[in-house]
């Protein structure tokens, strides 16, 4: 096979929604098909985004506020772009990559409250140019997302920095991811994850296959050029 262009996937959602779940049925079948395939995660990643993530999701930064934890969300996405996602698109590589930008958009901005201006600057810097090709953002009752979430991780087991949060909170971030898929149609695909797995895993495979079909038309006309 032809090496093609690599592709940059994120994937979006509440807690629980299933979005790791599909990561892995997503990228068994690309490798099938003879892609190379990474699959990543944020905040994380990447060795400096890693401790990040403790930070993070530990709650140690939550003392200092909002921005404070934005701007570290932000340092991370840019070690993690800078270190993985790029080089990786750059040789051919899919990249899938569970949460990104908009989480920050949503999680910070929208029910952290931060302007949007301090928000879309902080993403301008980190992200660099790096925006996904294509953004799944997986839609599910908060409730339900928790409850999965939950019984994944077993009911002793305390919940994080985020996911301890109130459920209304959680719904808000529901409905603002909702708007991105009005605000940026081409970009972000919404996926109804209140399915059974295979449905959903559907659902992925037919957003999915359109951009990869494009990336190979792409090829195939730079081959005829050359
Ligand atoms: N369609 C589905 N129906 C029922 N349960 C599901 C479905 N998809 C995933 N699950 C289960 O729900 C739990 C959460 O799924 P998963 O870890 O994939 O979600 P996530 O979006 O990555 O979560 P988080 O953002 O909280 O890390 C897991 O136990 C998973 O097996
Ligand atoms: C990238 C990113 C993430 N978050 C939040 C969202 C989740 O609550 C956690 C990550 O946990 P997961 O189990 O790996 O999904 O972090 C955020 O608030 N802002 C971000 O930019």
């Amino acid at each position: 096979m032809t090496k093609s262009a690599g592709l940059f996937i994120t994937f979006e959602g509440g807690e629980g929604v299933g979005k790791s779940t599909q990561i892995s049925r997503l990228a068994d079948v690309l490798r099938r098909r003879g892609h190379d395939v990474l699959v990543t995660r944020e905040p994380g990643g990447s060795l400096g985004a890693e401790a990040v993530r403790h930070v993070l999701l530990s709650g140690a930064a939550e003392e200092f506020g909002v921005r404070m934890e934005a701007m570290l969300f932000a340092a991370a996405r840019s070690d993690h772009i800078e270190q993985v996602i790029r080089p990786a698109v750059a040789e051919g590589t899919i990249v899938l990559c569970d949460r990104f930008m908009d989480s920050s958009r949503v999680y910070q901005g929208v029910t952290g409250n931060l302007e949007p201006q301090f928000i879309e600057h902080l993403e301008r810097i980190a992200v660099n140019g790096m925006i996904p090709d294509l953004t799944l953002v997986f839609d599910l009752p908060a409730s339900v997302g928790l409850g999965r979430a939950k019984a994944r991780e077993g009911k002793d087991a305390a919940p994080d920095r985020f996911e301890k949060e109130e459920v209304s909170t959680h719904e808000k971030r529901r409905e603002a991811f909702i708007d991105l898929t009005r605000t940026e149609p081409e970009r972000c695909k919404l996926i109804d994850a209140n399915k059974a797995e295979d449905l959903v895993a559907l659902a992925v495979l037919a957003a999915v296959d359109p951009i990869l079909h494009e990336g190979a038309a792409d090829e195939a006309v730079k081959g005829q050029k050359a």
